[in-house]
C-alpha cells in the first residue's frame, strides 16, 4: 500500500492528458468563443444519450461498493439541462430534437458507455474508477480554464464551465471518497486495472468532445 490517496493517481492522469485536452479542436473553439452550432447540437445530443445510460452505471457500481442506496446524490439536474442550455443556446436551437431522440449513438459515445459498462462487469471498484473520469475531468478542466484565464467573463461559454466547475464536485467527492477506502481493500493488480480504466475513460473523454467538432468538417 501507498501513503497517497488512489484518486491522487487520477490528477496525475490528468497533469499528463491535459495538453491533449487543450489541443481538441472543440475545446480550442470554447476558448476562442468561436460557436460552431452544429458541432454543438451534435455534443449535447451524444451528451443527453451519454447521461441517460452513465447515470444508471454509476448506480450500480456505487451500491455494489458501499451497499447504500444511492439517495439523492445526483443532486437537482442530474441530466445536465442547465449546462446544456449554455450551449443550445449558442447554437441557436431549443432541445426538442433531443428529447424526441430521433439520432443515433456516434462510435465514441457507444465506445465510452460500452468500457464503462464491462469496466463494472468485471469489478465494482475498477467501474467506479472508469466512472470517475465523468465527473472528474469536467472539473478539473473547468477549473483550469477558468485559473488560467483561458475562457474568461466576456467568452460566450464562461456559463458552461462555471457549471462544471461548481456543480460536478460534490459528485466528484463522493466517488473519489469510496475509491480511496476501498482501495485499501483491493489487490494492486486491481488498483492497477482501474487506474487503467480511468485512463481509458479519460482518453474517450477526449474523443467525445472531438467526435462532436468533426461534423463541423463533414
Ligand atoms: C461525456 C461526458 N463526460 C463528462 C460529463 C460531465 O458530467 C458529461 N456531461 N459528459
Amino acid at each position: 500500500m501507498t501513503t497517497e490517496p488512489f484518486s491522487a493517481y487520477f490528477v496525475e492522469v490528468m497533469e499528463t492528458e491535459k495538453d491533449s485536452f487543450f489541443a481538441n479542436p472543440f475545446i480550442r473553439a470554447m476558448e476562442a468563443g468561436e460557436v460552431y452550432p452544429d458541432a454543438l447540437l451534435t455534443y449535447v445530443q451524444q451528451d443527453h444519450r451519454y447521461l441517460d445510460r452513465y447515470l444508471p452505471l454509476y448506480e450500480r457500481a456505487y451500491t455494489a461498493l458501499t451497499k447504500q442506496p444511492i439517495g439523492d446524490l445526483f443532486g437537482e439536474d442530474p441530466e445536465e439541462y442547465e449546462a446544456h442550455n449554455v450551449l443550445l443556446d449558442l447554437a441557436q436551437t431549443d432541445d426538442q430534437s433531443i428529447q424526441e431522440g430521433d439520432y443515433s449513438n456516434l462510435p465514441v459515445t457507444e465506445a465510452y458507455l460500452q468500457h464503462m459498462e464491462a469496466a463494472i462487469d468485471a469489478n465494482p471498484f475498477v467501474g467506479l474508477a472508469s466512472l470517475a473520469a465523468c465527473p472528474f475531468d469536467y472539473g478539473y478542466l473547468a477549473e483550469l480554464m477558468i485559473q488560467e484565464n483561458l475562457v474568461t467573463a466576456n467568452n460566450p461559454f464562461v456559463g458552461w464551465v462555471d457549471y462544471y466547475r461548481g456543480v460536478d464536485w460534490g459528485l466528484t467527492k463522493v466517488t473519489l471518497d469510496i475509491l480511496d477506502q476501498e482501495a485499501q481493500k483491493v489487490s494492486p493488480a486491481i488498483q492497477e486495472a482501474a487506474l487503467q480504466a480511468f485512463l481509458k475513460s479519460t482518453k474517450f473523454e477526449n474523443a467525445f468532445f472531438a467526435q462532436a467538432m468533426e461534423v463541423v468538417h463533414d
